[in-house]
């Protein structure tokens, strides 16, 4: 199994579950989300939805590099970028509050699923970015039009997508990505995050969140995604990103 869903009095936790390959999200990944997503959508208890990585090396790395790798035409790559960008839109409008536990990197469409989170809680050691633009593509599962959502300066937003680095935990605080930066084990860190928010009736929350929802349709963020993961599909098939994907997959070799 390459994903983990615990429930914890209402707090569920889906652990992406391939610290060998950095957590990188292939197809069985994505079926986890599925499971979770639903049965949140039919379970009145739940409480919360956390997203975390096995081990301590990585949150997310991704599209896994080496499976989607075979995907070669701008058709093929839409078939999976749109699978996974509608997963990413479920979760970033579902009713209970979405948190990304980042114990370890989070890059490319790991940066992506956090993005699409309401809270990101960052190790102090770790990085994170949109590091796509080094592989000669943007965003392709809607982390971009999230980003431009999350309330960052639109200046530190784009300097985030269009710069393609990694950033160390305290500057992803300065710019507004990270909602807050912790020591220790992420378990006390995640504890310590929603202890107030437990007492608060789970109406209260969902009334909440329905209101940036409306807004959000209004605002047609579905077909922005859609559009977003277009422009990405786009750009798969180029000669520039094929490169670059084999000179990750070779670099070790
Ligand atoms: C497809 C959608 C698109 C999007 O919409 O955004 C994407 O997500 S594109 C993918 C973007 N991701 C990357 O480019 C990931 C690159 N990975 C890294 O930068 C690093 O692995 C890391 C996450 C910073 C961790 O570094 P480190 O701890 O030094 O580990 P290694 O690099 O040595 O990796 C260990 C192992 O894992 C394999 N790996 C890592 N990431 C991926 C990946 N995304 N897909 C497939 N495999 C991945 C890596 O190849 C190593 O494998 P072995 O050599 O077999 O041990």
């Amino acid at each position: 199994m390459v994903y983990k869903i615990e429930n914890n009095e209402g707090v569920i936790t889906f652990t992406i579950d391939r610290a060998e390959k950095r957590n990188a999200v292939n197809d069985e990944v994505m079926e986890g989300f599925k499971e979770v997503i639903t049965y949140i959508k039919g379970n009145k208890d739940v409480r919360f939805l956390v997203i975390t990585g096995a081990g301590d090396q990585a949150f997310c790395s991704g599209g896994d590099l080496s499976e989607f790798h075979q995907l070669k035409t701008e058709e093929q790559a839409f078939g999976m970028l749109s699978k996974m960008g509608n997963i990413l839109y479920d979760l970033a409008t579902l009713h209970v509050p979405t948190i990304a536990l980042i114990n370890g990197a989070a890059v490319g469409g790991g940066c992506e699923i956090a993005t699409a989170c309401d809270f990101r809680l960052v190790a102090s050691r770790v990085k994170c970015g949109f590091i796509q633009g080094t592989l000669s593509i943007t965003s392709g599962w809607g982390g971009g039009t999230y980003l431009f959502e999350r309330g960052l300066p639109h200046d530190r937003a784009l300097k985030m997508l269009i710069d393609s680095k990694k950033y160390n935990a305290k500057l992803l605080y300065e710019i507004g990505w990270a909602t807050s930066i912790f020591e220790g084990p992420k378990e006390q860190a995640l504890e310590e995050f929603i202890g107030d928010m437990r007492k608060i009736h789970p109406d209260v929350h969902q009334a909440y969140k329905g209101i940036e929802l409306r807004k959000w349709k209004e605002s047609n963020i579905y077909e922005r995604v859609m559009e977003e993961i277009r422009l990405c599909a786009k750009l798969w098939e180029s000669d520039a990103h094929n490169e670059a994907v084999n000179r990750f997959l070779n670099k070790s070799k």
